[in-house]
């Protein structure tokens, strides 16, 4: 069955990373939001995670037109303020009504040496704060090759949601990331994707209960483009994509975003 028939609403988040300036910001989401005009938003959720420079830029846009394109950013603070050179609070995104927060991007682990334990305080930052937090997780290639992506990836997820109460974790949404397929165009196949995402789901049941692990979205990102996204979005686990460069591309996020027209 696939994420529809199960009743969880498609996710397709689009990650921008560090692109795009807050005039290019609102120029996209226009692009977009025309081109997604008679799109069905309650059969699809669709969602930008723009740079922070560009978020007031993209709120007011939306107010002001009263897009159904949800927003949010792509980290946050584990505090609420204070000392803090270059952070953003949570309190800040909600301010400018942040939807989504992407906490745990394989960049952020990568690059910022972030750990579970982080990841997990920034998880219990955005529910604080009222922000639905898209937990990455993934494994490195060599991980993948050692064939201990599943554990690796699902050590991830214990850790990301360590001593969240279930009636938060059953809105998280997980966002299955390998990272050798990031932005590398190799793209996992469907049916590796479908091996993870169902042992996350399976890892979800166990810590909390069927139920919550029936209502939480999965989605598969790396390498997700107009020509893959059909096959990705037809497995029984994967309930949106995490897109970058695609993202960029307002005309082939559309049809990402529009995959049930293909
Ligand atoms: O957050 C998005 C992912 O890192 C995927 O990026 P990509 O679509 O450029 O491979």
């Amino acid at each position: 069955m696939t994420a529809a028939e199960k009743g969880r609403t498609p996710l397709m988040a689009g990650n921008w990373k560090m692109n795009l300036n807050h005039l290019e910001a609102i120029a996209h989401v226009q692009k977009l939001a025309f081109a997604l005009a008679d799109t069905d938003y309650e059969a699809v959720e669709v969602a930008v995670l723009p740079p922070f420079t560009d978020l007031r830029s993209v709120q007011t846009l939306v107010d002001g037109d009263k897009l159904k394109i949800r927003y949010g950013a792509q980290d946050i603070s584990a505090h609420d303020g204070g000392a803090y050179t270059g952070e953003i609070s949570g309190p800040m995104l909600a301010k400018l009504k942040c939807t989504y927060v992407a906490v745990g991007h394989s960049e952020r682990r990568q690059y910022h040496g972030e750990t579970d334990e982080l990841v997990n305080a920034k998880v219990k930052s955005a529910y604080k704060h009222g922000i639905t937090p898209i937990l990455c997780v993934g494994e490195e290639l060599a991980v993948r090759e050692a064939g201990n992506h599943v554990a690796h990836t699902l050590a991830q997820v214990e850790g990301g949601l360590k001593d969240l109460p279930a009636e938060q974790a059953e809105s998280v949404v997980i966002a299955y990331e390998p990272v050798w397929a990031i932005g590398t165009g190799k793209v996992c196949g469907a049916g590796e994707a479908q091996e993870v995402c169902a042992a996350i789901r399976g890892k979800l049941a166990e810590l909390y209960s069927q139920d919550v692990a029936d209502q939480v979205r999965i989605q598969y990102g790396g390498s997700v483009k107009s020509g893959n996204v059909v096959e990705i979005m037809a497995q029984a686990d994967i309930d949106g994509a995490l897109v970058g460069g695609a993202s960029l591309d307002a005309d082939e996020f559309v049809k990402i975003i529009r995959f049930r027209d293909q």
